[in-house]
């Protein structure tokens, strides 16, 4: 094989097991076997080892970084990140609903999302590449943990569009995942984390990507920061719109016409949530269109368009 084809096989290797990493932890629908995948990913090593060259960031073979960190760096967020407040019962979503009425004179379309019980961080994309990844930090600033985000394999490496974008999402630990890490800290004698999203702080926050990528750590993305070509006007549009970029959104997102039925949806999940294999702690409604959002505009603290409905502390199992 000459330079020339060991270019194109690196190229058409990293597309094609990029692919196989969206279908498997965004689609959760593999297309391939793990074996198969493996042994692509073995042939893409081999060549990027004998044409380093050709090695590009964006390569699956590039998703553990390299030394552990001696400190994390700050970060400042170009758009601060949201902290919302919060509703608690079924009155506060109404008076909640009022106050937008009363400020925008006409019943609006809500979205309702699941509120990720994780941690908190913002993606950033030039040029269709993952350049950045932090913390929320106090919302304006964060710590630069690019080197673990790239090990979760949800983040795609690069977007499907060339463009510069900055997502924000929550990562978290599944389920399955905390109570495998717990038993095996119990019999090394290590202190369990107290919940999965203690586990994915931690986890987060370890210097040695190598810690991070063995955590099986993920996230959903739901929001954007800065956005050079903001073209949508509506959240639910934005969400559809990332999704079509290649990024991890919720399923479980719908949008209503009247705070009764976001009453509903919040009465439903506080049942169902049992049955996800992530934790939720409540639900976020967030006002559907951009210029309402706007038009609202935001307190000392937090939006008028957006409200996060807390479920009620889970009796202690006694
Ligand atoms: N879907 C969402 O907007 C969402 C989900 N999960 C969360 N933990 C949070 C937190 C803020 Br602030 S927004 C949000």
């Amino acid at each position: 094989m000459n330079r020339e084809e060991a270019k194109a096989a690196i190229e058409a290797l990293k597309d094609e097991i990029n692919q196989y990493n969206y279908e498997y932890h965004v689609l959760d629908e593999p297309t391939v076997s793990d074996s198969y995948y493996d042994q692509q990913l073995h042939k893409l090593n081999q060549l990027e080892e004998d044409y380093p060259a050709f090695q590009t960031s964006d390569s699956p073979t590039q998703r553990v970084g390299g030394q552990p960190l001696d400190k994390f760096v700050k970060v400042d967020h170009r758009v601060p990140m949201l902290s919302l407040g919060n509703a608690f019962n079924e009155q506060d979503l109404r008076d909640f609903d009022r106050r937008v009425k009363e400020r925008v004179g006409r019943p609006v379309r809500y979205v309702c999302e699941l509120k990720i019980d994780g941690l908190a961080v913002s993606l950033r994309y030039e040029n269709g590449q993952f350049t950045q990844g932090a913390t929320r930090g106090d919302g304006k600033t964060g710590e630069d943990i690019t080197q673990n985000l790239r090990t979760i394999k949800s983040i795609p490496l690069k977007i499907r569009e060339e463009e510069t974008i900055e997502v924000r999402g929550e990562a978290f630990m599944p389920q399955r995942s905390f109570l495998k890490l717990n038993e095996k800290r119990e019999q090394t004698g290590e202190e369990p984390f107290a919940n999965p999203r203690n586990a994915a702080a931690g986890s987060l926050r370890q210097l040695d990507p190598k810690i991070a990528a063995s955590r099986n750590l993920d996230i959903y993305l739901y929001s954007v920061g800065e956005w050079e070509k903001a073209t949508t006007s509506s959240h639910s549009e934005q969400l559809q719109y990332m999704k079509q970029l290649g990024f991890k959104t919720n399923r479980e997102t719908h949008t209503f016409n009247s705070i009764e039925e976001v009453i509903q949806y919040t009465e439903d999940w506080t049942v169902k949530r049992s049955e996800l294999d992530y934790e939720i702690d409540g639900i976020v409604i967030k006002v559907d269109s951009i210029d309402l959002q706007q038009e609202l505009g935001f307190t000392a603290k937090s939006p008028r368009w957006a409200i996060a409905y807390k479920f009620p502390a889970e009796e202690a199992v006694t």
